[in-house]
């Protein structure tokens, strides 16, 4: 039964999909990073919120797990990068809070124009303060969105709806979904010198830590008022405190801090700034959606091989995941057979082709060419999988390529691998007999039909009386039985292939009295 970690507060509603689905589920929010780390290695799954900090450490120690998943949207808690170079899934769940966090925006926004907080301590306090209080009207004034993504878009289509001006900065928003939002889209510096509000709402990325730096907060229309429901590292705090002092800018809303939990900071000693604990996403409705989400996602993963909202890998939906497995199998053997056969001393591969083909032509490719690199790379390199191994193609400089024929295919289905190392290139091509057991169709061209067996010999031999007695002899010499034996050849005489499936690992004596016969030009000892 697979084992799941729950490591934040998340709703119970994870825990009785997990329960429902046969997975174990274990609640244990709040661990030291020290405590994460002495019992991670005995799950399979991961579920946080933004609490759990996922780094390099708790990764090296996760030495089971497969899948994170993160009930929210940030994941800038989690080392993706260090995650998928160890083959480990991370999803998150990117529509399940984003209306609720729009509408804290739309709160905190509110709050900061009427100095909410402030006017409701002094009426408690038995202060009646009517004339302290003067606040600002929302209607006709401009909004700043920086980042219009599902959050930003939502709080854009309420900002509206309360008749302010919207204008946008996001370099990824097009003109037409500007306008389908009633909304401008202009650069950065025009944002900051007409909005009378700014609200963020980008993740926390190279290209935005520090958005509005002391640098651009200079830029801003004096008395700018500032909400951030995004992520604490857009904003340079030291730098807003001193224009909050100063009075450029006139309040600031912030529900997320440079350092969480925020138990202090200066900001909170001034009565312009309203503060939140991360609430963004503290609703009844989007926790139970988060957490909803979560747990199926992480569920389907661990149960069905299905990705939903990875951010590390191509999305197999619950649909196509029966459908795609045994494709992903034959994917990852004929990878696994081409990489087997790609000897060190052939140099690195430099390129591979994938072509597709028939019934294969019609599914999603990226999970198979995944699959397909995880069996190539193994040989070669230790704890590949489908997440890692695109990347690792990549970082080794492969040069991938993949064509789909739209054409009848000898067989009803057909995935063909090249493999170029140096000047060679190797095909390998395979097909799912009766929809669903693999099999190998050709290699280097010539046609030999061949199931996958757990130890198989591979020989390349010249087309010549006595081979097959000879190689057989061998075999039964050292008492290896035979599984299966099956032949090929480009032309009578010529260049011939034999795939010998055995019972057994060939002893490595056997294999040099193999290569040793005049006929072989190549016998090489594969597993799968
Ligand atoms: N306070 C809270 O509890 C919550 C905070 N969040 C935060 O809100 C962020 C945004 O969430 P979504 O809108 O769902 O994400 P999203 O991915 O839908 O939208 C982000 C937008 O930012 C834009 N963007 C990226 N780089 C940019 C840059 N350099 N300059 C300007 N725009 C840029 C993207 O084009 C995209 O449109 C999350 O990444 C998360 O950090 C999300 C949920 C709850
Ligand atoms: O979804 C997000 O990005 C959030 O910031 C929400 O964080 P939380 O799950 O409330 O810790």
């Amino acid at each position: 039964m697979p084992k799941v970690l729950i490591s934040d507060q998340l709703s119970p509603a994870a825990i009785d999909v997990f329960k429902q689905r046969g997975i174990e589920a274990v609640v244990k929010p709040g661990l030291t990073p020290a405590e994460l780390r002495a019992i991670i290695g005995a799950f399979d799954g991961l579920a946080i919120r933004s609490a759990t900090k996922v780094t390099r450490e708790l990764l090296d120690a996760a030495t089971n797990l497969k899948v994170i998943g993160r009930a929210g949207i940030g994941i800038d808690n989690v080392d993706v990068k260090s995650a998928t170079a160890r083959g480990v899934v991370v999803m998150n769940t990117p529509y399940g809070n984003a209306i609720t966090t729009a509408e804290h925006a739309i709160g905190l926004m509110f709050a900061l124009a009427r100095q909410l907080p402030e006017a409701s301590a002094s009426t408690k306090a038995g202060k009646w303060e009517k004339n302290r209080f003067m606040g600002v009207e929302l209607t006709n004034k401009t909004l700043g969105l920086i980042g219009a993504g599902n959050i930003g878009s939502i709080v854009a289509d309420r900002a509206v709806g309360l008749k302010m001006r919207v204008v946008a900065y996001d370099p990824y928003l097009t003109e037409a979904r500007a306008t389908v939002l009633g909304i401008e889209k202009v650069e950065l510096d025009t944002l900051l010198a007409r909005a009378d509000f700014i609200t963020l709402h980008t993740p926390l990325t190279e290209q935005t830590r520090n958005i509005l730096s002391r640098e651009n907060l200079a830029k801003t229309k004096k008395g700018v008022r500032i909400v951030n429901c995004a992520r604490g590292g857009l904003i340079d705090e030291t730098a807003l405190y001193d224009a909050l002092q100063s009075g450029h800018v006139a309040g600031a809303a912030l529900d997320v801090f440079e350092v969480e939990p925020a138990t202090a900071s200066p900001l909170f000693a001034l009565e312009n700034v309203v503060c939140t604990p991360h609430l963004g996403a503290a609703t009844t409705e989007a926790q139970e959606n988060v957490a909803l989400q979560v747990a199926e996602q992480i569920s389907d993963f661990l149960l069905t091989g299905a990705v939903t909202n990875a951010v590390n890998m191509a999305s197999v939906s619950a649909e196509d995941a029966p459908r795609l497995k045994p494709y992903m199998q034959l994917c990852q053997l004929l990878g696994s057979f081409a990489g087997q056969l790609t000897e060190a001393r052939h140099g690195v591969i430099t390129k591979v082709g994938i072509e597709y083909e028939g019934a294969a032509a019609h599914l999603n490719h990226r999970p198979l060419s995944a699959a397909l690199f995880a069996g190539l790379l193994a040989p070669m390199m230790e704890g590949v999988n489908m997440v890692n191994a695109p990347v690792f193609a990549r970082d080794h400089g492969i040069d991938m390529s993949e064509t789909v024929h739209d054409r009848d295919s000898e067989y009803q289905t057909l995935v063909r691998i090249s493999v170029t190392t140096g000047d060679q290139t190797r095909t390998v091509s395979g097909t799912l007999f009766g929809g669903a057991k693999p099999r190998l169709v050709e290699v280097k061209g010539i046609k030999v039909e061949a199931d996958f067996g757990r130890h198989m010999l591979y020989v390349t031999n010249q087309d010549k009386p006595g081979f097959i007695a000879r190689c057989s002899a061998i075999l039964a010499e050292k008492n290896i039985n035979i599984a299966t034996f099956h032949l090929g050849r480009a032309s009578e005489g010529g260049d011939a292939v034999c795939l010998i499936s055995i019972d057994e690992t060939l002893p490595e004596a056997a294999l040099v009295a193999i290569r040793a016969l005049p006929q072989v030009m190549q016998a090489t000892q594969l597993a799968f």
